[in-house]
């Protein structure tokens, strides 16, 4: 698991581990860290190459003065521009003189940066408040060209600018290459649109572990959604395995039901019930499925169901989320059916209830602006969650699930390329089956979004939503090859 700490549990855990050591330890671990990274991003080493260190006037810019001082005793000429020349670090800069680097003020940056091979952005860390000043911002554009010019652009700690705890960025922000964060990753390199402005990260262990506390925010790795994967036992039989029921499509979209049912398929239950009005063109495409014309109600027993992709808002759509609300096993609800379900019934179930909404979707449930919303992803879907009291997972550019009382969730596997078409039923289907595995719903939507995107990033692209359905047993078995 990839953990993720607010700026205060950072900030604390900082103070007791600061306690045990003497003065200036973490910031020295720090910087060694940072160093070691940036010599592994430099194609061809450091020696003799130009290093131009951006240091804002806190601990921030401390690491990156002692790094710069690392690289310079390593053979790279380095430069170091402090954003205001009477408050920088004393000792970074002393350590940087010592070893042989040049300290200049920000009227010579453009000069030194148009000849850098390496960039490091320690104007701000977590001590960052809003988006950039404007001396600083001028700064971040002048590193965005040498960027252009080819130089590779670190982050000390996290881009400056970008909001640590949110992944807003409120206003200018730095572009990086890569980030070396420390201690623990911060919410803000794992959502967008900070994330965006983060480039590949790199996690610097300097001992906090001990110290934090809960985080707010998680990423699962393969080896957890092995862990979580449904697996078939000697004593496993279809009903066993779990039912799910697929209530999807209709007359004018035939084609959402098939995709549901082709995740719902792929997701390790043991049966897919389809309940709609496209069940012939379903069984064309999945002959295995169990296809029922009649109500939710009249199916069967199922041990999860998923609602909504394609089911339009007639009569029927609205009778059949109805009928499935009622039900006292877990409810997927997505696309029509977020529309169609009453919040206050959603808030009295008592068995799981898991919203999967894209940013559209949310913003209309919360009344706000779309834009709002992908703003700040993180706020938005736990409101939502609050909202409703269900788990929710928020589709798109970051994929997020939160629930009350736990960490949030955050997706690493997802790709651009998702956004296709369609995509979105196969999710719902395939974490539908998740739910009816017996998998609970913030582990059903986080494993169902990180087969989802790294089905996709198997599917040679661009693909049509079904491939990734398609390509969902591949990854599986890539994520748990024994089982
Ligand atoms: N915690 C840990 O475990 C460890 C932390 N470590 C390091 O310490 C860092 C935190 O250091 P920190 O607390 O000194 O704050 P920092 O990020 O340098 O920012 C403060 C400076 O930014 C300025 N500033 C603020 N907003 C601004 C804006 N919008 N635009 C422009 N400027 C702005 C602000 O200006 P002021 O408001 O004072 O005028 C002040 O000068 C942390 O990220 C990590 O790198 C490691 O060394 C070891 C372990
Ligand atoms: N920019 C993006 N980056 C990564 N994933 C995306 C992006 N845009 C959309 N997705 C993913 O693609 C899927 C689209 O689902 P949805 O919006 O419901 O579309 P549809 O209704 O067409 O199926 C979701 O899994 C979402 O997370
Ligand atoms: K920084």
């Amino acid at each position: 698991m990839r953990h993720a700490h607010a700026v205060d549990s950072v900030r604390s855990a900082e103070a007791a581990l600061m306690a045990t050591l003497p003065p200036g330890t973490l910031m020295r671990r720090a910087a060694a860290g940072l160093a070691a990274a940036c010599g592994g991003v430099l194609d061809g080493g450091v020696y003799g190459r130009r290093v131009v260190v951006l240091a804002g006037s806190g601990d921030n810019g401390g690491d990156a003065l002692y790094a710069g001082a690392r690289l310079a005793g390593r053979g790279a000429g380095v430069t170091a521009v402090t954003l205001d020349p009477d408050r920088a670090h004393p000792d970074g800069l002393a350590a940087l003189r010592r070893a042989g680097g040049r300290i200049t003020g920000p009227d010579h940056a453009p000069a030194a940066l148009a000849r850098a091979d390496l960039v490091l952005d320690g104007i701000t860390g977590i001590g960052g408040k809003g988006g950039l000043r404007p001396r600083a911002a001028e700064l971040a554009h002048a590193a965005r060209a040498a960027s252009a010019s080819g130089a590779v652009v670190v982050a000390v700690d996290l881009p400056s600018g970008v909001d640590a705890d949110t992944g807003e960025t409120p206003g200018e922000a730095f572009r990086a290459d890569a980030t070396v964060t420390f201690g623990t990753y911060k919410p803000g390199l794992l959502v967008d649109p900070a994330a965006e402005y983060a480039g590949a990260l790199r996690l610097v262990d300097i001992g906090l572990g001990p110290y934090l506390p809960e985080p707010e925010l998680e990423a699962l790795q393969h080896e957890d959604v092995a862990r979580l994967l449904p697996v078939p036992r000697g004593e496993s039989d279809k009903y066993r395995r779990g039912v799910v029921g697929v209530v999807a499509g209709s007359q004018r979209y035939p084609g959402a039901a098939v995709l549901a049912v082709g995740g719902a398929l792929r997701g390790g239950a043991g049966a897919v019930r389809y309940v709609g009005p496209a069940g012939d063109a379903v069984i064309g495409r999945y002959p295995e499925t169990l296809v029922s014309a009649g109500p939710p109600a009249k199916a069967g027993r199922v041990q999860a169901w998923v609602i909504g992709p394609g089911l339009g808002d007639d009569h029927l759509a609205r009778q059949s989320v109805d009928e499935v609300l009622a039900c006292d096993v877990p409810v997927l609800i997505d696309a029509d059916a977020l529309r169609l379900a009453d919040r206050e019934r959603v808030r009295a179930r008592r068995a799981p209830t898991l919203l999967t909404p894209h940013a559209g979707e949310a913003a209309a449930l919360l009344d706000v602006a779309r834009e709002e919303v992908e703003r700040a992803r993180l706020s938005h879907v736990r409101r939502l969650a609050a909202a409703y009291r269900a788990t929710v997972l928020l589709k798109g550019s970051t994929t997020l699930v939160a629930e009350e009382g736990a960490p949030a969730r955050v997706n690493p596997t997802g790709t651009a390329w998702l956004a296709t078409a369609g995509s979105g039923d196969v999710l719902s289907g395939l974490t539908g089956s998740l739910l009816a595995a017996g998998l609970s719903a913030r582990d059903a939507g986080s494993v169902g979004a990180y087969l989802h995107g790294l089905a996709a990033r198997h599917t040679r692209h661009p693909f049509g939503a079904h491939e990734i359905a398609d390509r969902v047993p591949y990854v599986w078995h890539s994520v748990h090859p024994r089982a």
